[in-house]
């Protein structure tokens, strides 16, 4: 099959490329910013510090103008400068959509005027402390407190305790100047217990002095040491103790207190002020599922430019091989570029979502874009992980070399599981939303947006499999996105129902908290398989849509093999519900292996079309000339 490559190129290059090239361009121009393989961890932030510093003074780029106005730029901004160094990426994140973020979404005019320019310019270097030592992923459970002191009109900022440093602070250890903090609002009161607990709110406090970087009196700040990655990231933890901060520094936009110490907010509940306060923080999710499928490109490229190269074996008497000619190679590594392209259509529709929802603060949008985000940071970032890992083995010894970067990649995208939310813990939320959906219909309710497909595939899910379809074994047939989403969707239908049902029978014995956990397992496999149903039907809108006919025929190549491996992994679930029969199970199978072997054969144009240029890679095992050559003049050759 013949690809043409510009064509594909230009619809997979979305259009924010200049800005990605600016910033390639960029460090290429400045290898002393490049991060060197081995680096000690202070070296490596203050490194982190410069990249950053040149990137927003002397580039040029100032991305956090887009962080409210154009996301999609910020996004696009955010995956280059990853490729460069993911500390780089998560430092920048940390400054824009963190502390920026809370700052512009969290508060009003008078802190967007206050702070915009110099968080802009980086004189405000800033951190967002929400994590503490004793409470992560529930953050109702933070014990910081911020008590209202009427007589001097200022919030009192305490650590009541070990657990409740803050901990894990992004820019905190070194570089910050300002912490946006998060802590119960402690009003007081004439009742007995002379305080009101106003929920969790975000506060500004600063950290360290403007002009000598000391830290400020009353805090206290520890490093949290070396990382597994990250470690061009300044990680801190943080202890106040009676820290005193104008009345002002409160970031009011949900709720605020007035001079006289009267509460006031739009929103009627703690719970629903705490929902709209986190609600507003989905943009580091949308950043950490887009940025990871980034990341997931650059090692599938080293992993499939090196698989090309290199060869082992062959025939008697006839030249080696390349390893990409073996089926296990293609095993390990095409359904993974099919996911890859999956991906990247799928992120880009959430970024796209995302950028509509900050523009119209369309209700159904909001649910749609939280329980998205949720569930693509948490599958992407989970697959992205276990990926970088087969990467490796799959370049064999060549792959160890840190100079090939699969450990920097693994070691630094690792915790892109956990932070912005465990993945486990986003699942659930999914879940929950898918039954919240769910229970809507069965009351009459519409079900729309992503979970639209919902209405029909109940319906066909509560009457029987189709003993006729469920033989049929025509590549046609199994080649049909038809076919593709009715299975998945089939099975999400499938695991809501049966979840509901499990729910309602195990509360009645075990409660509700008791009865989820029960189900648990169920409930997070729910969660995934609704999330692949909604990539594929993204995958299949964006291989229709392409104009170009032999970019068409290799998507359409890549997306079948992603549908059908998927398929072919659960079919255990197909098979026992006999909505797929045994000849149809043995040809799916035969087919996944027949779809990897086509897609090896554009592999290369697949790989090419992601237009990482070699300087982004950095591999040489992966350089696209002379990758043997690089490699040797690597080791002093
Ligand atoms: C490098 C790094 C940078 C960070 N930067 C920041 C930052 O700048 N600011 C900030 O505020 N925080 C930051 N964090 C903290 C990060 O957000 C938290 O680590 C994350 O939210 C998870 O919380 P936790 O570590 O307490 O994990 P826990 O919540 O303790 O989770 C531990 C395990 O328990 C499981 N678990 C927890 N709850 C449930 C449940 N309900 N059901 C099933 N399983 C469950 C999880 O799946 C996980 O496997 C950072 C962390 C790291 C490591």
């Amino acid at each position: 099959m013949e690809v043409n490559m510009e064509a594909l190129s230009d619809y997979m290059r979305g259009k924010y490329r200049d800005i990605q090239e600016k910033v390639y361009e960029y460090f290429k121009g400045r290898p002393e910013l490049q991060t060197p393989i081995e680096i000690l961890k202070d070296d490596h932030r203050e490194l982190c510090l410069k990249q950053l510093l040149g990137l927003v003074r002397e580039a040029g780029i100032r991305p956090f103008r887009f962080v409210v106005d154009e996301p999609s730029k910020y996004f696009a901004i955010l995956e280059a400068v990853g490729g460069i160094d993911m500390s780089l990426g998560i430092k920048m994140g940390v400054q824009y959509s963190l502390w920026g973020g809370s700052v512009l979404n969290l508060g009003t005019k008078k802190h967007k005027d206050k702070y915009f320019d110099g968080i802009d310019n980086l004189d405000y270097m800033g951190c967002f402390a929400m994590t503490e030592l004793h409470h992560g992923s529930n953050v109702q459970g933070l014990q910081t407190v911020a008590m209202f002191d009427p007589i001097t009109d200022e919030f009192i900022v305490d650590t009541p305790n070990d657990g409740a440093i803050k901990w894990w602070i992004g820019n905190a250890a070194v570089h910050g100047k300002f912490a946006t903090v998060f802590a119960k609002l402690m009003l007081p009161s004439h009742d007995a217990k002379g305080v009101t607990d106003m929920g969790v709110h975000a506060f500004i406090v600063p950290i360290r002095d403007m002009k000598t970087h000391e830290v400020l009196p009353g805090i206290e700040i520890h490093d949290c040491g070396h990382k597994v990655g990250l470690n061009g990231v300044d990680n801190g933890a943080l202890r106040f103790r009676s820290v005193r901060i104008p009345r002002d520094n409160l970031l009011n936009r949900f709720g605020d207190v007035s001079r006289d110490g009267k509460y006031t907010s739009s929103l009627p509940t703690i719970n629903k002020r705490f929902a709209a306060t986190l609600g507003e923080l989905v943009g580091g999710r949308v950043g950490l599922a887009y940025s990871s499928v980034g990341v997931l490109k650059i090692a599938s490229t080293i992993a499939i430019r090196y698989s090309l190269l290199r060869q082992q074996f062959g025939p008697p008497k006839q030249p080696e091989v390349s390893i990409l000619d073996y089926q296990s190679q293609q095993h390990k590594l095409m359904p993974m570029l099919a996911s890859t392209y999956a991906f990247h259509f799928a992120t880009l529709d959430l970024v796209d979502k995302y950028s509509e929802m900050k523009k119209t603060h369309d209700d159904e949008l909001v649910g749609e874009v939280h329980a998205l985000s949720a569930g693509l940071k948490a599958y992407v970032t989970s697959f992205t992980a276990k990926s970088i890992s087969i990467c490796r083995e799959a370049c064999g010894g060549h792959g160890y070399a840190a100079v090939n970067r699969f450990g920097s990649l693994r070691n630094d995208h690792d915790i892109f599981q956990t932070f912005e939310g465990d993945n486990t813990v986003l699942l659930q939320q999914v879940a929950g939303d898918l039954l919240k959906r769910y229970q809507e219909k069965f009351q009459g309710g519409a079900i729309a947006g992503t979970w639209n497909y919902l209405r029909e595939s109940m319906n066909a899910y509560l009457s029987a499999p189709n003993p006729v379809t469920a033989r049929w074994e025509g590549e046609e047939h199994l080649r049909d996105p038809q076919f593709q989403l009715d299975a998945f969707r089939y099975r999400t239908s499938r695991l809501l129902h049966s979840a509901a049902l499990r729910l309602r029978k195990h509360s009645k014995t075990l409660g509700t908290f008791g009865a989820w956990n029960r189900c648990l397992n169920h409930l997070l496999t729910l969660a995934e398989s609704h999330i692949e149903s909604v990539i594929l039907a993204k995958f299949v809108d964006a291989v229709k849509s392409c104009p170009d006919e032999s970019s068409r025929a290799a998507l359409k190549l890549a997306c079948d093999l992603y549908a059908l491996d998927r398929i072919w992994n659960d079919i255990g679930t197909y098979r026992n519900v006999d909505y797929v029969a045994p000849n149809k199970a043995k040809a799916i199978h035969k087919l996944v292996d027949y779809l990897s072997f086509q897609v090896r054969n554009v592999a290369k144009e697949l790989v090419d079309a992601f237009d990482l240029p070699d300087d982004v890679t950095r591999a040489p095992i992966a350089m696209q000339k002379e990758a043997y050559t690089q490699y040797t003049q690597q080791v002093g050759f």
